[in-house]
């Protein structure tokens, strides 16, 4: 079968992303392929004026998106702005061929591809995608054990970073060389990382080894979805400098998908602007100010200052006191000499670069860490860690995290969560089904109520699958997992990934005033401190930065 798109509509996806490859060559390279119009050479994309439909639907039935008129030429640089609800990510499966447009576009969707070497002109060969937004398909849909980086690593997760990267070149048919593999690793701070096995790297780490392993197979364009999301202020800086410097030498083209609430980098040109079912484009300089009116402000009100300050001074019960904490891997030491108490009603904010350790640090508070158990002094409410069995003392923590979101269990079908039997887990820090009673069906109705964004008022959006929500949609599931329990500690990493920006501002506001009344204490880790909901200039938050493995706290 052909896998160049053009002509007819197709009846299936023509280049599936995760589709094996066939080894058949494109049959534009056969003798009697068209020669292509010269003047499409400089159109990267071209969307005439169509509509598109999911594979299976036509009209009547509503279109995905109607009246897309989008064209990309060489030279520009475009983002695509939206939210995962607004339709952010079928926009980009619509440029994975993932559904049908009509009329179809005479060239396929790419024109240049249709200029380049034979061998180039596979979309599967020469678009490649990575997004941040959802779990890896490798991971199955069930749950795995987010903790095993913390321990001995086994067999099966030893394969390590260069590993990795040599094996998706190879398979890509991008032979990689070392000096090759290094030299790119640099750029994205990750050579010292290279001979580690990939379970061990740390979130931002992880982020920044797949856009690695995708510019090693060589594509033409690389669709990158929410690739800032985790990376610490400085690493979103020079991966937004290296993809500008790529982009001007076409090696790759870079198109960026972005939440309206991102900074649209300086270097970006123009934008395509979606709420499904419409799509807008047009010149950067037309969408700005209207993008920085959806960049998310500090929810005002709450607790007040005085209030603040006389809870400092008094000081809560101790939850935790730590003091002279430190994890190593063989010679690496990743924390050193750690010496916190957290009190009841203290908002933290964790912070340091991607790789200093804030995940770890986390994990001895969970008691998740192996070497947790080792510590000289770790209690944790009022008791030594080894005194408490991990399942009860996480029943004390409700804790969210990047880790957890990609753990999470997702299988669809028999056996599968819905949205709501996965906020339910939280009531035994479970991640399997657990029967509800009515007091705990009521306690996830009052937050559904509190948190669910406009779009759920149209039905019951938790009844489906916890896997066909979308990603913000889970990350919301599992925020609320959290706090189903009313815990007297709360562990927020990363918690609004994913979220749009409407989410985000209900969670904040709830947030405040959620800890306001229960008194929590929190710990927030996030790279983005506008989205905090507690304000530092206003004395309601106390930092814990960790560099070079210790601990500096202001
Ligand atoms: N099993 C292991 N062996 C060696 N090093 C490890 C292991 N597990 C984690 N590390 C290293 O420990 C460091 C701390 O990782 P951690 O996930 O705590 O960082 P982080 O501050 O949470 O980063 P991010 O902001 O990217 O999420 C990283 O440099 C990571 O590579």
């Amino acid at each position: 079968m052909s896998r160049i798109w053009r002509g007819r509509p197709p009846v299936r996806p023509l280049w599936p992303y995760s589709a094996p490859r066939s080894p058949v060559r494109p049959y534009t390279t056969a003798p009697t392929a068209p020669s292509p119009d010269p003047s499409t050479k400089s159109l990267i994309l071209r969307l005439p004026h169509c509509s598109v439909y999911r594979y299976g639907e036509a009209p009547p039935k509503p279109p995905l998106f109607s009246d897309v008129d989008w064209s990309i030429r060489e030279g520009e640089a475009w983002a695509v702005v939206g939210t995962a609800s607004g339709g952010k990510a079928d926009l980009l499966e619509v440029l994975l061929g993932h559904h049908r447009i009509l009329p179809p576009p005479p060239d396929g969707p790419f024109p240049f591809l249709l200029h380049l070497p034979p061998a180039r002109q596979d979309a599967p060969h020469s678009i490649a995608h990575v997004s941040f937004a959802t779990r890896p398909k490798s991971l199955g849909g069930g749950f795995y054990d987010y903790s095993a980086r913390y321990g001995a690593v086994r067999e099966e997760d030893r394969l390590t970073l260069k590993e990795s990267l040599v094996r998706e070149a190879e398979r890509a048919g991008a032979g990689v060389g070392e000096r090759e593999v290094k030299e790119m690793a640099g750029k994205l701070d990750l050579e010292r990382l290279l001979e580690l096995p990939l379970v061990a790297l740390s979130n931002g780490q992880t982020r920044r080894a797949s856009v690695l392993r995708k510019l090693l197979t060589r594509p033409e364009l690389l669709l990158l979805d929410e690739p800032l999301t985790g990376l610490d202020p400085q690493h979103r800086a020079s991966l937004l400098s290296l993809l500008q410097a790529l982009h001007a030498q076409r090696s790759p083209r870079i198109l960026l998908a972005l939440r309206p609430q991102d900074p649209l980098p300086s270097w970006i040109t123009h934008v395509c602007l979606v709420s499904a079912p419409h799509v807008r484009t047009g010149p950067a300089t037309e969408f700005r100010e209207e993008l920085e009116r959806h960049h998310v402000r500090a929810v005002a009100a709450g607790v007040s200052e005085e209030e603040v300050r006389r809870r400092r001074r008094e000081g809560g019960e101790v939850l935790v006191d730590m003091q002279g904490v430190n994890i190593a891997y063989h010679e690496r030491k990743v924390l050193k000499d750690i010496t916190w108490t957290i009190r009841a009603g203290e908002q933290w904010h964790l912070q340091g670069a991607n790789g200093s350790g804030k995940t770890t640090l986390l994990s001895v508070l969970t008691g998740d860490h192996p070497q947790s158990y080792v510590q000289r002094h770790l209690q944790l409410f009022g008791k030594p860690r080894r005194k408490h069995a991990t399942i009860a003392l996480q029943q004390n923590i409700g804790f969210v995290s990047p880790e957890l979101y990609n753990a999470f269990p997702r299988r669809l079908g028999a056996g599968a969560l819905s949205g709501r039997d996965a906020v339910g887990t939280g009531f035994e820090c479970t991640f399997s089904y657990r029967p509800r009673t009515a007091a705990q069906e009521a306690v996830i109705d009052g937050l559904v109520q509190a948190l669910a964004p406009p779009s759920w008022a149209d039905g019951d959006v938790l009844s489906r699958p916890f896997a066909a929500l979308n990603p913000g949609e889970q990350t919301l599931c599992l925020l609320m997992r959290a706090l189903v329990n009313k815990p007297p500690l709360l562990a927020l990493d990363e918690v609004f990934s994913g979220m749009d920006d409407e989410m985000v501002a209900r969670a904040r506001a709830f947030l405040r005033e959620y800890v306001r009344e229960g008194g929590q204490a929190v710990v927030w880790v996030s790279h983005w401190e506008e989205e905090m909901p507690w304000e530092w200039e206003k004395g309601e938050v106390r930092r814990i930065r960790l560099q070079d493995g210790a601990a500096v706290i202001s």
